[in-house]
């Protein structure tokens, strides 16, 4: 019976509430079918011999499809042919393919459709947990996610950090697909109450082997230990180490190795062309800035060995203007800044990211025609995996390596791994130095030129604790030449510590999460991982060089740089530095931390006046506040002042405000008036000058004579008459003269009055 009839005849319907049901039960038995015939036709697969080239020849449901279809996905890749029917057929998989391969879609799917086919719902909650090493990696597989899944009724989240963990936590408990960054999502299996990993059907780690090395074993091992061990497991890279260890630590299951590219002659991609250039440390930064000077409608990424090393050519180039926008981009800055960046970046048409090895796995960057390696990687995979951010999918691109002549023992490790790579020289007429452009900058730039000596210091340090020591040779770098290159006006000192391990340094955040204590997920210079919680104090052991260095640098840190930290505020307390610079100030001056508590412990900063600034954070400095004199020393230099009638202080010159001066008259005409004024008033002087010298000669010559008769025996002469008129000259003289007459004329008149007043 149909709805219409039962109408006509005035007769009730059934209830909707039925019709629903009876429909959802439908769907149910259909999905149910469906479900049985996806599994037979993937019971049925041979991986061996099927000849799957599209999408459409995979047993994968309409949901799935449709959202292939819509994202214009068609063609298989080697990688998503040779692993993907693995997948459905629920093999544990150990997967390893070159950069931009496709290996996202290669796990991306299976997930989907392993929850699909355990007809997975909102009710039965964690079906999946994607790991990445990143966070930017992390969110561009959720993006995919998002995309490809969009036609099913999974939810999904993102877990990387950088909001507060109780906002993440509740929306935790109700989704069934999880991508996340491993320290975050330990930290909610650990702490999030009610968040139930029992169910979980899939973990797939995505840039394994990076996932798997030391700064994430222990993260990871603890991870493990929370998810069921009866679940499918899937691994990717495109470097990928078969350690026995990792794979029994991850318990899985005769994994099938799919090595798509395992026979190619390369391990680039073909379309890859990969260059060198020899080029001493002390001309990198002019080789590369030429570099971009003629590159400049190009999308390039340029890695450097550290956030520090970033942010000083990011901020010395983006001061001499090179004609290309510049971006920057590492671990230390806030989630925002990085996504916002990252987002910049991808859709630039031109652009140069500097950047750590934070964007070195994985991410998909549309179009980057040049990878520059300004700084050595620090192994063959790392080099793999930069340059894989040209050359994606079928798109080319290009790579150009830089080496000192003393790291040139590196190409050994490139021909190992079969990497084609050709060296290339730069061109005469294309070489500049920015030398003194750099020294410049830093002279006028206090900020600049301590973001170099951090540079500096980073660097250097970074060679010397580097393992391979055919390539990183500390003893042959030209420190001062190097120096002078970033524009130093001297060389900084550097002195480490004996046993420090990069990698350990490196990772010593991440590895700090196994004890479970509070933190934050982020990254350090290098790749993804856990804020490190800051040691105390006390714990922290320091040598000499490091206060030392702390005090060299203290003065020249100003309130720019505070805001050029910026985002970066989090920044040195990073790597244990020799340069701590952690300064958080209130109102009056007083680090937040010792204001609270009264003591001086911290550093404080006092203002001088003339707004200058000192850091108090020693007993040397302490000290230095009760002495006027040696505070005068970082005062500002005095200015001479003078006061008007009013009691108001002016410069000794002030000159008057271009307006006033035009609004007098024509200038030509004012300059004649004014010197015409002067001459008059010096003529006048001189005519009184002239009177007062005759006046004076006339007196010494009376007074001459007077001494000359008094000397013969004889009685002065010229009587009242004669008195009188040098009387009355005098007063004459006195009237005319003013002070002068008094201080001279006028006395001697006196005196001649005395000698002619008879007695
Ligand atoms: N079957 C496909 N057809 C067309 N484009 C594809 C296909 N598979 C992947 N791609 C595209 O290729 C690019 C690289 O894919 P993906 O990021 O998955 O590579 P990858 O192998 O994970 O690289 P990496 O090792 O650097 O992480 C992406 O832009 C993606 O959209």
């Amino acid at each position: 019976m149909t709805a219409g009839s039962s109408k006509k005849s005035g007769a009730k319907g059934p209830k909707p509430t039925h019709a629903k049901t009876e429909a959802r039960t439908l769907k149910r038995k259909r999905d149910q079918e469906d479900v049985e015939k996806l599994r037979k036709a993937t019971d049925e697969l041979d991986t061996k011999t099927a000849d799957l080239k599209n999408f459409t020849d995979l047993p994968l449901c309409e949901a799935t499809a449709a959202g292939l279809r819509a994202s214009h996905f068609e063609v298989l890749t080697d990688v998503q042919r040779a692993a993907i029917p693995l997948a459905l057929k629920g093999k544990d998989i150990l997967g390893a393919a070159k950069t931009g391969s496709g290996k996202t879609l290669a796990f991306l799917i299976p997930v989907l459709e392993k929850l699909y086919r355990e007809r997975w719902t909102e009710f039965d909650g964690l079906g999946a947990l994607i790991i990445s090493p990143t966070r930017e990696l992390a969110v561009q597989i959720f993006e995919v996610l998002r995309k490809i899944g969009r036609k099913h009724a999974f939810s999904a989240g993102l877990v990387i950090g950088g909001k507060s963990l109780r906002e993440e936590a509740e929306r935790l408990g109700r989704m069934n697909i999880l991508v996340c960054t491993p320290g975050r999502m330990l930290q909610h299996l650990d702490q999030t109450a009610g968040f139930d990993v029992d169910n979980l059907q899939m973990l797939v780690l995505d840039e394994a082997d990076r996932i798997m090395d030391m700064g994430f074993q222990l993260a990871v091992d603890a991870l493990v230990e929370h998810l069921p061990k009866n679940r499918q497991t899937l691994l990717f890279s495109a470097t990928q180490s078969k350690r026995v260890s990792d794979l029994a630590r991850l318990s899985l299951k005769d994994p099938e190795y799919v090595s798509v590219h395992e026979e190619a002659v390369s391990a680039t991609p073909t379309n890859l062309q990969q260059h060198y250039i020899v080029t001493p440390l002390t001309e990198k930064l002019d080789t590369l800035w030429g570099f971009l000077r003629t590159n400049l409608k190009s999308k390039i990424i340029v890695f450097l060995s550290s956030g520090k090393q970033v942010r000083f050519v990011f901020e010395s180039f983006k001061r001499m203007q090179p004609g290309i926008p510049l971006l920057h981009l590492h671990g230390r800055q806030k989630q925002v800044a990085r996504l916002e960046i990252t987002s910049r970046f991808s859709s630039a048409k031109y652009a140069c990211l500097f950047a750590t090895d934070v964007v070195a796995r994985g991410v998909d960057f549309p179009a980057v025609d040049w990878v520059i390696q300004a700084d050595c990687p620090e192994d063959a995979d790392t080099y793999i995996h930069r340059v894989g951010r040209t050359a994606r999918y079928e798109s080319k691109g290009r790579a150009v390596l830089f080496l000192d002549p003393g790291e040139e023992g590196f190409l050994k490790h490139l021909e190992h791994k079969k990497v084609p790579i050709q060296r290339v020289n730069v061109r005469d007429k294309k070489k500049a130095s920015i030398k003194a452009e750099l020294q410049s900058q830093c002279f006028q730039s206090p900020d600049l030129k301590y973001l170099g000596q951090k540079a500096f210091i980073s660097y250097t340090r970074s060679v010397y604790l580097q393992k391979d020591k055919s390539v990183f040779q500390f003893k042959k770098l030209d420190l001062d030449g190097f120096a002078a290159s970033l524009g130093l006006p001297g060389t900084p000192q550097v002195k480490f510590q004996k046993g420090e391990d990069v990698k350990r340094l490196k990772n010593a955040s991440r590895e700090a999460m196994s004890s479970g204590s509070e933190m934050d997920e982020d990254e350090s210079d290098g790749e993804g991982g856990i804020k490190k919680k800051p040691a105390s104090k006390k714990d922290e052991v320091r040598t000499k060089y490091q206060k030392m260095a702390e005090r060299q640098n203290q003065d020249v840190l100003s309130l720019h740089y505070r805001k050029l930290l910026g985002d970066d505020g989090a920044d040195d307390n990073d790597d244990e530095d020799f340069l701590s610079v952690k300064r958080v100030l209130n109102d009056d001056g007083l680090d937040a931390a010792a204001a609270g508590t009264g003591q001086s412990a911290l550093p404080r900063v006092v203002k001088l006046g003339n707004n200058s600034e000192l850091v108090i954070d020693s007993n040397r400095r302490e000290k230095l506040l009760r002495s006027k004199k040696k505070l005068a020393k970082y005062m500002d230099k005095p200015s001479k002042l003078v006061f008007d009638d009013d009691g108001i202080a002016h410069a000794i010159y002030e000159l008057q405000d271009e307006d006033g001066f035009r609004g007098e008259g024509p200038a030509e005409q004012l300059r004649r008036e004014f010197v015409e004024h002067e001459a008059t008033k010096v003529r006048e002087a001189d005519v009184g000058d002239k009177e007062l010298a005759k006046q004076r000669r006339k007196e010494k010559r009376e007074r001459q004579k007077a001494r000359e008769r008094e000397e013969m025996g004889l009685a002065p002469t010229g009587g009242g008459g004669g008195g009188g008129s040098a009387g009355a000259a005098a007063v004459a003289a006195d009237a005319r003269g003013g002070e002068r007459g008094r201080g001279g004329g006028g006395r001697a008149a006196q005196e001649e009055g005395q000698e002619v007043v008879p007695g």
